[in-house]
């Protein structure tokens, strides 16, 4: 990938990527704008949102354009959202608070990551220090994206945190049980810097980095592997990122329905489902009663060569249909017609992923919040366009596959 260094006045996602792209160290940018292997679905999850067209209705005074949404019960300004992403202090060193802030100005949702270097308090109190208008009922909500890990008592010990910090519901994400191959990372030999901790698992007595669990078993790796490659001649390359090995040690391959069922059974907040894909699995989730499914592909991270959300959106939506489940989506979002179109299709929400560190990388707090009403300024604009004043007139009719004229016969 090709580094540009060109710095713009951002006014679009777009122009803080190219920005972020000049600004941020390799090993950060890499993890943060990588995909999967040939990188197909991170591409296509944009794509598809192009191959969409928009049907437009004229002349229905949109005067006054509310966002105004409710996600499990809360009023939010709009259904823009901000997706986990771990790490962010990659990208400023104010990291997940610097997003807590934003999120509450713009009394928008935001998902804080299992492996933030952040702890899950310290975020929510970021947030929450700062004075919410109260101009309109909606206010900033927060939910805890979990990753399981094979120590359940660990998983337990983090739900009961969260509850306590006052996140409103538990994201589990179902689509890393091992961590996808990202070319970059490998090359880069990925490592999180060593000040830098995964703040929700150190206790007083111990920071956990990246290295503290992993050097030990790696350095008597490598020293067996040098060894072997000594007399060939041979230079030794690490064939999987340290990320990679992070995933392996910690996170639960063997997770299934059960723990779905399990982690529901241990708690009072909503759980919702992030990874789902198919008609299949979105049948399976509602008949364990998650009150959400967020129809993602880890931002074409995980299993290149699966579809682009937005085309996954439709059948998902359709094996749920009467169900009480509320359908989310993420992958690929960067603009305001974005939004629309995915709402169109009758997601509830939209997350943000990288374009949330892109504004990170900008201006930390500032960035965000300009990430945010780009997009936001954005989706108003559109549903304007479009004919509509608030987000119950989007509806099915306002998006078409394809690019002929629709066929009314
Ligand atoms: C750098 C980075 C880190 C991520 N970390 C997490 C994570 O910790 N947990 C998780 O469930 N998803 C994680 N994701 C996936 C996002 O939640 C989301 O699914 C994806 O970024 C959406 O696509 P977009 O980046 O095109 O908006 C990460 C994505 C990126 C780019
Ligand atoms: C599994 C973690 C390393 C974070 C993550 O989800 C990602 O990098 O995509």
């Amino acid at each position: 990938m090709s580094r540009q260094h060109q710095q713009l006045i951002p006014i679009s996602i777009a122009d803080l990527e190219q920005n972020a792209h000049g600004t941020l160290a390799l090993n950060a940018l890499d993890y943060y704008r990588s995909g999967a292997n040939d990188m197909q679905t991170l591409k296509d999850n944009q794509d598809a949102f192009s191959r969409l067209r928009l049907r437009p209705r004229i002349l229905r005074d949109v005067s006054k354009v509310d966002t105004q949404t409710t996600l499990l019960g809360y009023t939010v300004s709009s259904p823009i959202c901000i997706a986990p992403t771990a790490m962010q202090r990659l990208a400023n060193d104010e990291g997940e608070k610097a997003t807590a802030r934003a999120a509450a100005k713009a009394k928008k949702c935001m998902i804080l990551s299992s492996w933030s270097t952040t702890s899950a308090e310290d975020t929510i109190a970021a947030g929450q220090e700062v004075p919410v208008a109260q101009d309109s009922p909606s206010l900033p909500l927060y939910w805890f994206q979990l990753y399981v890990y094979k120590d359940r008592i660990a998983t337990e010990k983090l739900i009961r945190r969260v509850e306590k910090a006052g996140y409103k519901a538990l994201v589990i994400t179902v689509d890393t049980p091992f961590l996808g191959r990202r070319l970059a990372d490998v090359r880069n030999v990925f490592k999180l810097p060593k000040h830098m901790t995964m703040a929700n698992f150190e206790t007083k007595d111990s920071k956990v980095t990246m290295a503290t669990i992993l050097d030990l078993e790696k350095s008597a790796e490598e020293a067996a592997a040098a060894k072997t490659a000594e007399g060939k001649g041979t230079k030794v390359v690490r064939q999987e990122s340290s990320l990679a090995a992070y995933v392996v040690s910690q996170i639960d391959p063997t997770l299934n329905w059960n723990d779905i069922a399990w982690v529901r059974s241990i708690t009072k907040l909503p759980v919702v489902v992030k990874g789902v894909l198919t008609e299949e699995d979105a049948t399976l989730a509602a008949d364990i009663g998650v009150e959400g499914i967020l129809v993602s592909n880890h931002g074409g991270r995980q299993l290149d060569g699966v579809l682009a959300t937005i085309d996954a959106l439709p059948e998902v939506l359709n094996a749920v249909k009467g169900r009480n489940v509320e359908v989310y989506l993420d992958g690929g979002v960067r603009k305001g017609t974005d939004v629309l179109k995915a709402l169109a299709l009758g997601a509830k929400a939209v997350f943000l992923g990288r374009p949330i560190l892109w504004g990170l990388a900008h201006d930390g707090e500032d960035g965000v919040s300009l990430a945010l009403n780009l997009i936001q300024q954005e989706f108003e604009l559109a549903m304007a366009l479009a004919g509509c004043c608030n987000i119950s007139d989007i509806t099915r009719d306002h998006v078409q596959h394809g690019t002929s004229a629709r066929s009314r016969l």
